[in-house]
C-alpha cells in the first residue's frame, strides 16, 4: 500500500475533483459519511454524550458532516468550532450551514479557553481540529483545548490524523498533539503513523477509500510503500516438484563468541526454517560442540581460536553469508572482517557486532560489499551513520548511507523500515513480545536464509521482516508477549509461511493497525 504526503493528497483531491466531476463538497460528504458510518455500525445509537471539535478548513468541515449526520440519526452531540481565525475554507463554511439548516443546536463558537466544555470519561471526542492542511504548531488556546481533549481520557476518535501532527514532516511539539485512541484517516495512512516518536498519537488507524482518482494514486511515485499481507503474498516463490536442497542454497553464519554462542544457534535454526537447503555455521572452537548438539542439521566450520573469530577460512560454496551476531569487537575480529568483505562473492547479511566493527573501523566501510544488508537496530544505526534530529531526519540520513554505500539498511523496531536508496517500505507486522534478546538474530538468519534461496537482497529484507514479524504475532497470541523468546519466533517461521495462504487466518497473523 502506497504512503503518501500531503501534498501528494491535496493533489489527488484536485485531480479527483476535476476528472470525476465531482466536487470538494461530494468528497468531503463521502469522507464523513465513512466516518458516521464507522461510529453509527458501532454505537447503534447508544445515547453516550459526542464532542465534536472542528477546526475552520476542510478538517473541520469533515467534522461538520459527521455531526450533521450524527444529530440526524438521533445522537446526543454537541458541535465545537475552534474559531482560531476568521478564515474559513467553502467547504467547511457550506457544512456549518448544513448544521444550522437541521438543528436548533447551533455549532459552538470557541475563541478562548473560558469556552472549553467539561469533557466527562465516558463520552466520546471527535477531533476535527486540523488534517493534513497544519502548517505550523498549534499555540496559545488551541494548544490548551488539545490539552484539555488529552486530559480527559475520554474515546478520542481523530479524523484523518491527530490534530497537532504532521502527516510527513517532524512534529515540532509534542504538547500539542491529540493522543487519539483511533484515527480513521483518509486513502492511505500518513507516515507519521509508522514512527516511533509520532506513531504513539495514532495507535490504532483504519484507512478510508474515499474513492481518489486511482490512475494519480497508481501513477504517484509514494513516500513509502506499507508491506501488508498481499504484497508479501506477491514476493514468495513457490517450490517446485524436482527441487532439491542444492536449489535453496548453502547459508553461511559467522557468528558466536565465548558467552555468545546462542546468537549462532538462533541464527542458523532461523535460517534453516526460512527454507535454506544446508547451513554451515562458522563459530569460534569453543562453539564445536555446542552448536553440533544444539541443531544437529547445521554443519559447524570453527576458527582457529577457542573464544573469537580472528580469521574466517571455508572451502565451500555458499550461496549468502550472514556475519556479525554475538562476535564482539575485538582487533582480531576486525582483521577478520576486513578480508572476509574484501574477498566473500556471496551476498550478505551483515548484523550486530559487525555493524559496530564498522561503526569503529573505517578501513571496514571501503570494503563495505555492495547490495549488502545490514540490519541495526536504533542503537547500531546511531553509532553507523550519527544522531538525527528526528525519525524524519533519521531516515533521511539513512538513505544517504544507503546510497552511499548501496547496501540495504533496515530500522529495526516496531514497523522496521528497509531502505534502499530512496525506497522505504514499512513492514505491518510484529509486536512488542518480540522485544526479547536474540530476536534480531533470528532475523538476520532469516534473511540470510532467503537470500541462499536466490531472493535479491532487497526482496529477502523486505520479505524477511514481514514473515518475522508474522512469526512473532502469531506465537505471541499462543504464549502472550511476555513469554515470547527468539527461539519461539525462529520456530514459528514456518507458521508464517502457512499464515501467508491460509484461508482461515492463524491468530494472530495479522496486526492490527
Ligand atoms: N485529501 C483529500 O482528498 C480530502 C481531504 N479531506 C479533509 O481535508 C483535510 C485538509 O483540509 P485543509 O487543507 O483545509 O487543512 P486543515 O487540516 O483543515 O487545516 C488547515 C486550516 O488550519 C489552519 N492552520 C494550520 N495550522 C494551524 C495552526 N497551527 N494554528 C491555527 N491554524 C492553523 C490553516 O490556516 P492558515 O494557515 O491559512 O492560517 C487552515 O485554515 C484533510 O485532512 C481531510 O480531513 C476530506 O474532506 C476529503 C478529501
Ligand atoms: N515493539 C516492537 N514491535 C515490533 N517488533 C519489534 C519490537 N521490538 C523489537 N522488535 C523486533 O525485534 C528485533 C530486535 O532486534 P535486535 O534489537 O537486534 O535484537 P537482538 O540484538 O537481541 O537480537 C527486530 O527485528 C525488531 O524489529
Ligand atoms: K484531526
Amino acid at each position: 500500500m502506497k504512503i503518501f504526503s500531503a501534498e501528494q493528497l491535496h493533489q489527488a483531491d484536485k485531480v479527483t475533483t476535476k476528472k470525476h466531476e465531482i466536487t470538494s463538497l461530494d468528497l468531503m460528504e463521502r469522507a464523513g459519511s465513512q466516518i458516521f458510518n464507522w461510529l453509527h455500525q458501532r454505537l447503534q445509537g447508544a445515547p453516550v454524550p459526542i464532542h465534536i471539535f472542528c477546526g475552520i478548513g476542510n478538517n473541520g468541515g469533515d467534522g461538520l458532516v459527521v455531526g450533521r449526520l450524527l444529530i440526524e440519526n438521533g445522537y446526543s452531540v454537541t458541535i465545537y468550532v475552534a474559531n482560531f481565525t476568521d478564515k474559513r475554507s467553502k467547504c467547511f463554511l457550506v457544512n456549518y450551514d448544513k448544521v444550522k439548516s437541521i438543528s436548533k443546536k447551533w455549532p459552538v463558537l470557541m475563541t478562548s479557553e473560558e469556552d472549553f466544555p467539561q469533557i466527562n470519561k465516558k463520552d466520546i471526542v471527535i477531533d476535527a481540529l486540523f488534517g493534513i492542511g497544519l502548517n505550523r504548531s498549534p499555540e496559545g488556546w488551541v494548544k490548551k483545548l488539545i490539552q484539555h481533549i488529552n486530559t480527559s481520557e475520554s474515546f478520542t476518535l481523530s479524523i484523518d490524523m491527530p490534530s497537532g501532527m504532521y502527516a510527513d514532516t517532524a512534529t515540532e511539539d509534542f504538547d500539542a498533539v491529540v493522543e487519539a485512541n483511533h484515527v480513521l484517516t483518509f486513502q492511505a495512512p500518513k507516515f507519521s503513523f509508522f514512527l516511533p516518536e509520532t506513531g504513539k498519537y495514532a495507535p490504532y488507524f483504519e484507512a478510508l477509500d474515499i474513492g481518489l482518482d486511482p490512475e494519480f494514486l497508481h501513477t504517484t511515485e509514494p513516500l513509502a510503500q506499507l508491506i501488508l499481507k498481499p504484497q508479501a503474498q506477491q514476493f514468495y516463490r513457490q517450490r517446485k516438484k524436482y527441487d532439491h536442497k542444492g536449489t535453496f542454497g548453502h547459508a553461511l553464519i559467522i557468528a558466536g563468541s565465548y558467552g555468545k554462542m546462542g546468537a549462532a544457534i538462533l541464527s542458523s535454526k532461523a535460517a534453516f526454517r526460512i527454507g535454506a537447503g544446508l547451513v554451515t555455521c562458522f563459530v569460534p572452537e569453543c562453539g564445536y560442540q555446542i552448536v553440533q548438539t544444539a541443531i544437529p542439521e547445521a554443519m559447524t566450520l570453527t576458527d582457529k581460536e577457542d573464544d573469537l573469530i580472528t580469521n574466517i577460512e571455508f572451502d565451500i560454496e555458499v550461496a549468502a553469508i550472514g556475519v556479525g551476531m554475538g562476535i564482539g569487537t575485538k582487533k582480531e575480529t576486525v582483521a577478520a572482517l576486513q578480508k572476509l568483505f574484501s574477498e566473500a562473492k556471496a551476498p550478505m547479511v551483515i548484523d550486530a557486532d559487525a555493524l559496530n566493527c564498522i561503526s569503529e573501523n573505517e578501513s571496514l566501510l571501503k570494503v563495505l560489499p555492495k547490495q549488502s544488508v545490514l540490519t541495526p537496530h536504533p542503537g547500531e544505526l546511531k553509532r553507523l551513520i550519527g544522531d538525527w534530529k528526528n525519525d524524519f531526519d533519521k531516515i533521511e540520513k539513512t538513505k544517504k548511507f544507503s546510497e552511499k554505500y548501496e547496501v540495504v539498511v533496515l530500522i529495526k523496531g516496531a514497523n522496521t523500515m528497509t531502505i534502499f536508496g530512496d525506497m522505504v517500505y514499512i513492514n505491518s507486522t510484529g509486536n512488542p513480545g518480540m522485544a526479547t534478546a536474540g530476536s534480531g538474530d533470528v532475523l538476520s538468519g532469516v534473511i540470510t536464509g532467503l537470500l541462499s534461496q536466490g531472493y535479491d537482497p532487497l526482496l529477502a529484507s523486505v520479505f524477511g521482516v514481514y514473515l518475522h514479524g508474522s512469526a512473532g504475532n502469531i506465537v505471541s497470541q499462543q504464549i502472550s508477549f511476555e513469554a515470547v523468546m527468539a527461539s519461539d519466533i525462529a520456530d514459528t517461521l514456518g507458521d508464517a509461511y502457512i499464515e501467508l495462504f491460509a484461508k482461515d487466518p492463524v491468530p494472530g497473523g495479522e496486526q492490527q493497525q
